[in-house]
């Protein structure tokens, strides 16, 4: 749906000139929620912005749904960017336009029949949950309903593709995630590619499908969330992870808990319908290895379950090595941290 081909941005600052990107190649598909994630400068707002080219690329192409952007006069790039929503951080409605009004305009701007705007802009705020707040002002709502009245108004052209700038860094966390379920629910609903910029990784690890992770202007990771998550490859990456205290958890179990000689330890990764199953103790009792969990995590990505667990197998080498055959056998992923002895 989306192609970024060898993108570059460079901004000038008097005789100098920032890059803000440098070679992005990115290949976002029909009806995903594909989340970028970045540090502060990484070059996040500017890569969105230049998906609906608010921003124009110094070099490199933008093609959205067979349509290379870069190449369109300012006329036929309006009508394109009709299909192209977006939302922003601080939500930028019009302060002396009622929520209606607001999710009426871009409409107007279309010129479409009054009839039909009412309409729409029924339908759109039944789908927000704002029918009841349709008359207020932005100044008389909280930022979560805010929020709401963006997307109502960044759907209000039926858009193929949704663009998020930081939609939900402004909100708090049980808001973020009503928000954030509400995105989930439009893409299932009306099958819009979802495009986000988040600097947060429970953001991407809730709804996202795919991630790229952002640093210098470059991509330096990018894959199914689920991938990049548990075996990340980069350093920022690790970084953002981090973040995600059950899993700073893990790495730190093991420092604290490593004790005796003739044990081994693993960490142990369940995805999907796995993490139900009884895998663990069922290659135990046959290959009659103890173990014990010294940490362990279950938790969601989306829809797909998963679980982590760091465990110490007991016994000599080759019975442990055993053990770890039969539970990569089994279709779970072992990392052995560190063999006995
Ligand atoms: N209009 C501009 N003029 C000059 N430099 C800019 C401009 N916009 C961004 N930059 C620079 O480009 C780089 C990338 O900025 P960008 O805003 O895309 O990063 P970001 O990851 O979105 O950061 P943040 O999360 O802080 O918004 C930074 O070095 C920034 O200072």
């Amino acid at each position: 749906m989306i192609q970024l081909q060898n993108l570059h941005k460079e901004y000038r600052a008097g005789k100098h000139s920032i890059p803000a990107l440098t070679g992005i190649n990115m290949n976002i598909e029909k009806g995903e929620i594909f989340g970028v994630i970045g540090h502060s400068g990484a070059g996040k707002s500017t890569l969105i912005r230049c998906i609906n080219l608010l921003e124009r690329p110094t070099s490199g192409k933008v093609i959205v749904d067979g349509v290379d952007l870069t190449s369109l006069d300012a006329r036929s790039l309006q009508e394109q960017r009709r299909y192209m929503g977006m939302i922003f951080q601080h939500f930028n409605l019009l302060s002396s336009a009622t929520v209606a009004e607001n999710v009426a305009f871009p409409l107007e701007l279309a010129k479409r029949p009054k009839v039909e705007i009412r309409r729409k802009v029924n339908e759109l705020l039944a789908l927000v949950g704002l029918e009841a707040h349709q008359d207020k002002y932005p100044a008389q709502l909280s930022g979560g309903q805010k929020q709401r009245v963006g997307i109502a108004r960044a759907l209000a052209n039926d858009p193929k593709v949704l663009l998020c700038d930081e939609a939900t860094s402004a909100l708090d966390p049980q808001t973020t995630n009503s928000i954030l379920t509400l995105l989930l629910d439009i893409n299932k609903k009306l099958h819009i590619t979802i495009v986000l910029i988040t600097h947060e990784m429970h953001v991407i690890r809730s709804i996202c499908d795919r991630v790229g992770v952002i640093d210098g202007g470059k991509i330096v990771e990018m894959g199914k969330v689920a991938d990049v998550f548990l075996k990340p490859q980069h350093s920022t990456t690790r970084e953002f992870i981090e973040q995600v205290a059950d899993f700073a958890d893990l790495q730190e179990a093991v420092v604290r808990e490593k004790s005796a000689e003739q044990r081994t330890i693993v960490r142990i990764t369940f995805l999907g319908e796995q993490t139900y199953q009884p895998i663990l103790f069922q290659t135990m009792k046959e290959t009659d290895v103890p173990f014990s969990i010294l940490q362990g995590t279950i938790s969601r990505m989306k829809d797909t379950p998963y679980g982590q667990l760091v465990a110490e197998l007991e016994g000599d080498e080759s019975r442990v090595e055993n053990a770890v055959k039969m539970l990569r056998l089994h279709g779970l992923d072992v990392e052995v941290i560190e063999w006995a002895g």
